[in-house]
């Protein structure tokens, strides 16, 4: 049987006193969507950025198929084709949409040719839904418009593993929708996708098995209808009639 696409054995990280994740052993499959829910402060981001080197396990080990990558640097976890979305979107704003979209192809696909990387940033911009805008200057883009810039980027790196963080945060109900038709279709291109969410309605409806945090500790990791019925997740982050409510809705 081949490795699993990416494993987490055991990990930690801290910040001086301060346990932003403990002890989260996890397994992502190829062609998973896995939400990843849990309270402010309750180390999702920093599952993220461990993963991802930025901020190296302080113990535990992390390896993608089959191979360590914890003591990798970004560059490299990204050549391994792990990409991530950030919270707080940052295009480089005196740079073109297309030019944004290229750095992501020269930076993680191998891509080395300036047409060629043109190219591939294009095509990534019209999956967008942002090829009309390409020549325009990434500062002129709306919130969820640089949203989906951030979005070409990542995959304009030719992931096999996109991590979204909070990628719907501040969207309205219209560009939510228009979200999770975008990140269904990368799904359907046979990515992986971990998608840190507070919007429950996404991870109910696009997830097939969601993670949960609290206090740096994983203490669900199911499907979703399971995870809206488990005591110790209403309790540490839905509430009592909230859990009902998506009971209801979900079946
Ligand atoms: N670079 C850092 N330096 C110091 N403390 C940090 C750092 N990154 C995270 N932390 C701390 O680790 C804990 C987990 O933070 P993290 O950002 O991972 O949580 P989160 O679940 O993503 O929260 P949110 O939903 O608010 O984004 C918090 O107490 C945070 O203050």
């Amino acid at each position: 049987m081949s490795a699993p696409l990416l494993e987490l054995r055991h990990v930690a990280r801290s910040f001086g006193g301060v346990h932003a994740i403990r002890d989260v052993s996890l397994t992502l499959k190829r062609g998973e969507v896995i939400g990843v829910i849990g309270p402010n402060g309750a180390g999702k981001t920093t599952l993220v950025n461990v993963i991802t080197g930025v901020h190296p396990p302080s113990s535990g080990e992390i390896l993608h198929e089959g191979a360590p990558i914890h003591g990798l640097k970004p560059y490299q976890v990204a050549a391994r084709g792990i990409a991530r979305t950030f919270q707080v979107v940052q295009p480089f704003p005196a740079m073109t949409v297309i030019e944004n979209a290229m750095a992501g192809a020269l930076f993680g696909s191998g891509i080395r040719s300036m047409p060629q990387a043109r190219e591939a940033a294009m095509e990534h911009l019209r999956f967008c839904g942002l090829h009309a805008l390409a020549e325009r200057p990434a500062s002129q883009l709306t919130l969820a418009q640089r949203k989906r810039l951030e979005l070409a980027k990542s995959l304009a790196m030719s992931p096999r593993l996109l991590m979204l963080d909070e990628v719907n945060a501040g969207l309205n109900t219209a560009e939510v929708d228009q979200a999770l038709e975008l990140i269904r279709a990368i799904a359907a291109r046979g990515i992986t996708v971990l998608i840190i969410e507070h919007l429950l309605k996404v991870v109910m409806t696009l997830c097939s098995r969601v993670v949960v945090l609290h206090h740096g500790e994983l203490i669900a990791d199911d499907p979703p209808g399971e995870v809206v019925r488990d005591e110790r997740v209403i309790k540490a982050y839905l509430g009592d009639k909230f859990a009902q409510r998506l009971r209801e809705a979900h079946g």
